[in-house]
Parts: structure tokens; sequence; C-alpha cells
């Protein structure tokens, strides 16, 4: 792939380092250790456990237990982690930004983080490695990070102490806010997870964005689905944005509304984009393309949605690389933030764009794409669209001349859709 220098394609390549033979013969030698060890670390927790004083006072507030939790781990006050921050965060072109990348170890921020790395940005990553999907995959794409020389900091965006600390080693000049709950189903199961992440995770990022000085320009990601249930096609900035269909969407609508608040108070530039399902190399595995193409490998029946009616279901699936150049132009032609250390000067840009290809697919011929390319037959069941988050359909719509067309330039050309077979069968190795 071009997308990522020197680094390979798929996260395949690292986990092939690791034989199952080794494992298999360490395995039996090391039993009575690990046996040993066990019982010893579990004694240290027991110990730990009773003498914390945490233990005893049931009643402290989740958010200072978390901030303690998180002194506790933190190595601050040691010099050799500042040392990697401020290195990672180098800038090494002229003119060049100073970016903390948040969800640094996610699908889309391990890509905005290597491609600001390349053009000579100084970026420093921050991610809580959190087990939404196998953190394997996360760490994979840390180690990829890290042979171009970008750090990811090990921790939560509602920790604001270590925010604070960030912004003390290294004065960015701008956030990309990448950090965030995604899949639109699984709120169903853990609502709380969408309300840390996209709404207190956001408030607390803006709360320290907004009391450094200088302020950054923040660029973060909202999503398509906060069109919800609209009919109206092609989804255009405009359209009403008031009938989410899913949890997810919802924390994402009030992200918007949450943006425009600290830009009218206190003058962050705030640019928020909305993805439209992207794909690509190293994505998310909760994702259609992603464990269709490994049901369909193992002969497992394949659930494909379709509306009332028979109503087709489409997505404007967008490629990462396209995301890419628009989260790097939406820095790029970010304006300051006019406050600083808490007090507004005068008014700041406040933007949202489309990230989409503008030309909907339909899921029965991402399956078709996916069998023609596997040479293998799906075994597809149509299933009613459930009532669990998922819309009938996203359209992208951009409109030339318009003040975001340079955000959204490079986003009409590239349909590479085809590339989803190629790039996921080589990651089945998580399965
Ligand atoms: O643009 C977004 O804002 C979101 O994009 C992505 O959500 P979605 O567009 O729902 O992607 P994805 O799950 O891959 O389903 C793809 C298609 O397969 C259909 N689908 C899905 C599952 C299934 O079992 N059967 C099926 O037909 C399903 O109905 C859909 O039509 C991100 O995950 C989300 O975080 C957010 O960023």
């Amino acid at each position: 792939m071009s997308h990522i220098d020197n680094t390979p394609s798929t996260p395949g390549k690292f986990k092939m380092e690791k034989s199952p033979y080794i494992h298999r013969l360490r395995f039996h030698s090391s039993l009575a250790k690990l046996t040993f060890w066990s019982f010893m670390f579990l004694g240290l927790i027991l110990i730990f456990f009773f003498r914390s004083p945490s233990s005893s006072s049931s009643s402290s507030p989740i958010s200072s237990d978390l901030s303690r939790r998180s002194l506790r781990t933190h190595s601050w006050a040691d010099p050799v982690w500042e040392k990697r921050v401020r290195s990672s965060a180098r800038v090494r072109s002229h003119n060049g930004f100073t970016v903390l990348v948040t969800g640094a170890a996610g699908f889309v921020g391990t890509h905005v983080s290597a491609a600001l790395k390349r053009r000579g940005d100084g970026v420093l990553g921050l991610d809580n490695f959190n087990d939404y999907y196998d953190p394997s995959l996360k760490r994979a794409r840390q180690a990829l990070l890290e042979r171009s020389g970008i750090f990811i900091v090990e921790g939560d965006i509602n920790d604001i102490d270590l925010l604070k600390k960030l912004f003390e080693v290294v004065s960015f000049t701008h956030v990309m806010h990448l950090a965030a709950q995604a899949g639109v189903r699984y709120a169903m199961e853990n609502p709380s997870s969408y309300v840390h992440s996209n709404i207190a995770g956001l408030v607390s990022v803006l709360e320290v964005c907004k009391s450094v000085n200088p302020q950054p320009s923040i660029v973060w990601a909202s999503s398509s689905s906060v069109y919800g249930l609209n009919t109206k096609v092609p989804f255009s900035e405009k359209d009403r944005t008031d009938q989410p269909a899913s949890l997810y969407a919802a924390t994402k609508k009030a992200g918007e509304e949450i943006a425009h608040t600290y830009n009218h108070i206190y003058g962050l530039s705030l640019t928020g984009l909305r993805f439209f399902t992207v794909y690509g190399p190293w994505g998310r595995p909760d994702m259609a393309y992603f464990f269709f193409t490994r049901d369909i490998l193992k002969g497992k029946s394949i659930p494909i949605f379709e509306a009332s009616n028979h109503g087709t279901v489409a997505r404007d699936f967008t490629y990462i690389d396209d995301i890419v150049k628009g989260c790097l132009a939406a820095l790029d032609t970010a304006e300051k933030s006019t406050g600083s250390g808490g007090k507004k000067k005068g008014p700041a840009q406040l933007r949202v764009f489309n990230l989409g290809n503008t030309s909907p697919v339909p899921v029965s011929d991402l399956v078709g794409i996916l069998e023609r390319l596997l040479k293998v037959k799906a075994k597809r069941m149509i299933m009613k669209l459930p009532r669990n988050g998922d819309v009938q359909f996203t359209h992208c719509e951009y409109k030339l001349g318009s003040e975001g067309a340079r955000v959204q330039a490079h986003n009409r050309s590239a349909d590479r859709f085809e590339e989803i077979c190629a790039v996921v069968s080589q990651l089945l190795w998580f399965w």
C-alpha cells in the first residue's frame, strides 16, 4: 500500500511473527511457573486492595476515582516519558503543525497520524486501547506508528489531568479528535460507553482546549448517522439532523451541538467531519464488510438487511485514503481559535462537512463483490432491517464551489470499493 510508507499493508504480517508452535512448546514448560506467579500476583492485588484508601470510601465520585487511578498508572514524573512525548510531537517541516491525535490506535486515527507524520507534522497519539474489538489489532497499529516515530500515550480522553499534562509538555497547534465509541448496533448493548466517549470525552477534550494558551484548532469525527431517518437524498449539511435512529447517532449529534457551544462561548475553532461508512486496510472487525468476508469463507450464512417492501439497504462506503485527505484538508483550512485561557476574544470558525464517496452501494452488491473476489458463493439470509440503529441508506452530497470545496475536493475521485476483499482476506488471521 502506498498510503503508509515502509510498513506492511495489513497487520497480518505482524501476527505471522508469532508462531503457534513456539507457543505450544513454551506452554508446558511454563505452566508451573505461571501457576506460581499467578498466586503471587493475586496475593499482591489483594494486599493492595485492602490497604488502598479508595477501597474504604465507596462514596467517592467516579471522576475523582478515575483521576486517582490515572495518577497511579501514568509515569508523568518520568523524564523518559516526557522526552518520548516531545520527540513524537516534534515538527519536521517548515510551518508544520503539532497535532494531538486522539484515538490514534483506531482505524482512522492510525491512517491520519501516519499521513501527518509523513508530511512532517509533529504527531502525538492518545488512545485507551479499550476492548470494543480485539485490542491486539490496536496494538498492531500502535507498532506500525511507532516505526514511524509516533508515540501513543495510553490514556482516556476523560482523564483531564492527563490531557492538561500533555498540553503542558507540548503546545499543540491542532487537535484531531477521533477517539469515540463507534458502531451503531452496539449502542443497544452498551449505551453508557457512547455517553462516556462521545459526549463526556468530547467535553473533557474541549474543556482542556479552551483553557490552554494558545488554544488549538480542533477537527473532530462526527458521522453520517446524524442524518438519521431523513428520506431526502443526497444528504446535505443543510438538512435536518434531529431524527437520530441510534444512540450512536444521537451522541454524535450532541457532539455537534456541544461544538457549537464551545465555539460560541470560548472562541474555539471547530470543524466536525461527518464520515460515511469508512472502509480499507486496518479497518474495524465489527463492520459488515469484515465479518461478511469471514463468514463467507467459513461457509456461514450472511444476514443481509432489506427495508420494508423489499427496499434496498445501501451505504455510501468511503475509502480510507479519501477520509485521510479530507481530515488533512480540514486541518489545513482550519483557522486559529480566537480565545485564550478560557476567554473568547472574537468570533471563531465553526464548520461541519460531509466526507463521503457520493455513490451509495447496495449491501447485496457488496456481498456480490465479495463472492466474486473470494470465489465463494455466500449463503445469503435476507432479513428485515432491525430496529436497532440501522438506517435504510446513506448518500453524501457535495456542492462544488461551496465553503467545503477544498476539504471535500479529494473525495469525489477514488472508488476503491473492490479493494475491500483483498484487504480483508489478508486480515483474517484474527479468526
Ligand atoms: O457512516 C457512519 O456514520 C457509520 O458507518 C458505519 O456504520 P454502518 O454504515 O452501519 O456500517 P456497517 O456496520 O459496516 O454496515 C454496513 C451495511 O451493512 C448492513 N448490514 C450490517 C450488518 C448485518 O448483519 N447485515 C447487514 O446487512 C447495514 O445495514 C449497513 O447498511 C460505522 O460502523 C459507524 O461507526 C458509523 O461511522
